[in-house]
């Protein structure tokens, strides 16, 4: 039996499932948890892969690895190889300033041009805004990198044995896929090539860039002879995990909310809320993304003194629209809509209502409304949800599940809990290892229908201050 392992390297943890090439069967699986914060050290990522690999048995017996992470996160090395500083993270916001500068520096006419160009119109998640703030704040942490790599390019070339030391032949060995290229800002998914022009413009000098592979190409080995896979941003990967086709939008609700589909066609959305990231099929991978998910439950549960299950409890407990309770999620900041300076806040608190049943459902319909907002910005593209699929960590919660169908007024699709990310990736290394996408049985899911509840998402937008984003459709 060939076995094959998917890495998932997101942002509070590292997860590895191995799996049979052929079925798709699970053989193993661990996991070892991140450092917290938006700022780290890259090492931490691969004391954390070696840590799950261990928890899964280990990796000398997997024929072939890929990689799936979370994405923009800018990794700059030097001339020998050794990390510049910690890795700015996709939840990092002080370079919002930069991407705003990157825009009004394009003309009057910014975001169109960054939208055709790049895909996607800079905020501060993406990493050309990261690379400009680096060159404005640390002038020579920008001199001395001398190439920039993503959290699934980095892991997967320290699997390949290469690292601190390892010169200019080591850079020359960094490789990355179509997915998480398409987020960085300096790459076009139109051309399929990077742009020096907006390396020159945020670094100042082009640095080495990881080469890019195709869907099914390798890019090395490890020491113990397993081939590499070219990996994915974590989105990408999730869709491969749940096989996501046209036709369907999936909502991840972990560290950020992301709500994302699969198209034949590439998107250049210059309103900003929709970004036009590729997919790691050859494909393109229309993608909106928020700053405030699964922490905003975390957040609420540590403030009710429950566990994730009890916060569960308590907002089932509750009426939809919380007795009239809003919660606008915006806790740290947010992304879409660009607002890296918000805060989050709470509406609509009357004597009656202020009851903890009501604050947990307040927090699962607050996340549910912003990933509403979400699915609107991709549907006003022309994009059809004819099935909504929910994965990430939040959507073992019954309450969330409830919250998303009801305010989005559709079923919701709700795999099997799983690690989808790790899975994607696994899939991914069995293509290459076989040289086609494996037909594996994906495993059952639920459909979750929810009397839809249209005044949540009135009620919210009004409070939030968004009353004109596209209506649901
Ligand atoms: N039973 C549960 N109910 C609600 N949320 C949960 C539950 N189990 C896990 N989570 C959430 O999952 C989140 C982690 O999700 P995950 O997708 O792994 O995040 P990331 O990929 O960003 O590291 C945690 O912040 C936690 O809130
Ligand atoms: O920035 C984005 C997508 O553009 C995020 O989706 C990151 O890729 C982090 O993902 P999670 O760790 O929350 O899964």
């Amino acid at each position: 039996m060939a076995l094959v392992a998917g890495v998932d390297t997101s942002t509070q943890s590292c997860k590895v499932v191995i799996r049979d090439a052929a079925t798709g069967a699970l053989v193993r699986e661990g996991s070892a948890r991140h450092p917290d914060g938006t700022e780290v050290d890259p090492q931490a990522w691969w004391a954390a892969l070696q840590e799950a690999a261990a928890a899964a048995g280990g990796l000398d017996d997997v024929e072939a690895v890929s990689v799936g992470g979370q994405q923009h996160g800018m990794v700059c090395l030097d001339e020998t190889g050794a990390v510049v500083r910690p890795a700015l993270l996709w939840n990092d916001t002080r370079s919002a300033a930069a991407a705003d500068n990157l825009v009004s520096e394009a003309g009057p006419d910014g975001a169109r041009y960054w939208a055709d160009t790049t895909g996607t119109v800079p905020v501060a998640s993406i990493t050309a805004a990261k690379l400009r703030w680096l060159a404005e704040n640390e002038p020579d942490n920008a001199a001395r990198t001398a190439a920039v790599c993503l959290p699934h390019d980095w892991l997967s070339w320290r699997l390949a044995g290469h690292g601190p030391g390892s010169g200019a032949e080591g850079l020359a060995a960094l490789a990355t896929d179509r997915s998480d290229a398409s987020g960085t800002g300096y790459w076009s998914p139109a051309t399929g090539r990077y742009l020096p022009e907006v390396l020159e413009q945020t670094l100042g000098h082009v640095p080495v860039l990881p080469r890019v592979l195709g869907p099914l190409e390798a890019g090395g080995r490890t020491p113990a002879g397993a081939l590499i896979g070219p990996g994915a941003g974590d989105n990408a990967a999730a869709a491969l995990g749940v096989a996501a086709g046209v036709g369907d939008v999936v909502v991840s609700v972990g560290t950020s909310g992301t709500v994302f589909a699969v198209t034949a066609d590439r998107t250049a959305d210059a309103s900003g809320l929709v970004a036009g990231f590729a997919d790691a099929t050859g494909h393109f991978l229309p993608l909106t993304a928020t700053l405030n998910a699964a922490r905003v439950l975390d957040a609420t549960a540590a403030l009710l003194g429950v566990d994730l299950p009890g916060l569960t409890r308590l907002a089932l407990g509750a009426p939809a629209g919380a007795g009239g309770l809003i919660l606008v999620p915006y806790f740290e900041g947010e992304r879409t809509p660009n607002l890296p300076e918000a805060t989050g806040s709470l509406h609509g608190i009357t004597l009656a209502n202020y009851t903890p049943s009501n604050l947990a459902r307040a927090a699962m319909e607050g996340v549910a409304c912003s990933l509403a907002d979400g699915l609107a910005a991709v549907t006003a593209l022309g994009i059809e949800a004819r099935r909504v699929i929910l994965v990430g960590g939040a959507a073992r919660s019954e309450a969330l599940q409830q919250a998303v169908s009801s305010v989005f007024g559709l079923p919701v699709t709700v795999p099997q809990p799983g690690e989808y990310v790790a899975d994607g990736a696994a899939r991914q290394a069995a293509a290459v290892l076989t040289g086609e996408w494996p037909a594996w049985h994906d495993g059952a899911s639920a459909v979750v229908s929810a009397a839809p509840a249209p005044s949540v998402l009135a009620r919210y937008r009004q409070a939030a201050g968004n009353p004109t984003l596209p209506a649901l459709r």
